[in-house]
């Protein structure tokens, strides 16, 4: 793994949040995305060389309207940088860690995406991402 890629923070409300980052980092929101296969809308802010993520779930039943309703707004997710993210599942598999999906997904910011389950990672869901060439 390269490096961690981004924070991934839930929130209820994406324009009151967008606000209250922007005061709290000293910048806005360099951009906002939708990712309608995650039923999700996106922001991101840079601080230094690490990225932070806010999602907005865009329906009741996504991983992001479910993870508020059960643990409410907070830190959602890591996600790593990968060379070579099929190559990484496989190793991730191989020891034992529940990847979601058998292949990668189109996610924000030009990015293949794929998850690990926080059942099998102490509780931390896990993304792996690769830039899309
Ligand atoms: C914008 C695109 C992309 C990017 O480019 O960066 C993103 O970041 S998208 C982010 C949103 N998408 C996802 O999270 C996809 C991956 N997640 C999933 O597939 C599911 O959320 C899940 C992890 C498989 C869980 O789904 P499910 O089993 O249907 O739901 P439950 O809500 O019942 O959860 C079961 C169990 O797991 C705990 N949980 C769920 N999410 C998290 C989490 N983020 N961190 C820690 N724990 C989590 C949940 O609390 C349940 O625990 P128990 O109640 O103890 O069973
Ligand atoms: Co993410």
């Amino acid at each position: 793994m390269k490096k961690i890629e981004h924070l991934g923070i839930a929130v209820k409300n994406l324009k009151d949040s967008n606000v209250l980052f922007e005061k709290l980092l000293g910048e806005g929101p360099y951009k906002e995305e939708e990712v309608a296969s995650e039923g999700v809308r996106t922001s991101f802010f840079k601080t230094g060389p690490n990225k932070i993520e806010l999602l907005e779930s865009l329906n009741e039943e996504g991983p992001i309207a479910k993870f508020l309703t059960k643990k409410g707004e907070g830190i959602h997710h890591i996600a790593f940088e990968v060379e070579d993210i099929i190559a990484e599942m496989e190793r991730l598999k191989k020891e034992g860690f529940q990847v979601l999906g058998d292949a990668p997904k189109k996610g924000a910011d030009n990015k293949w995406v794929v998850f690990v389950h926080p059942k099998s990672t102490n509780g931390v869901l896990i993304e792996l991402c690769q830039e899309i060439n």
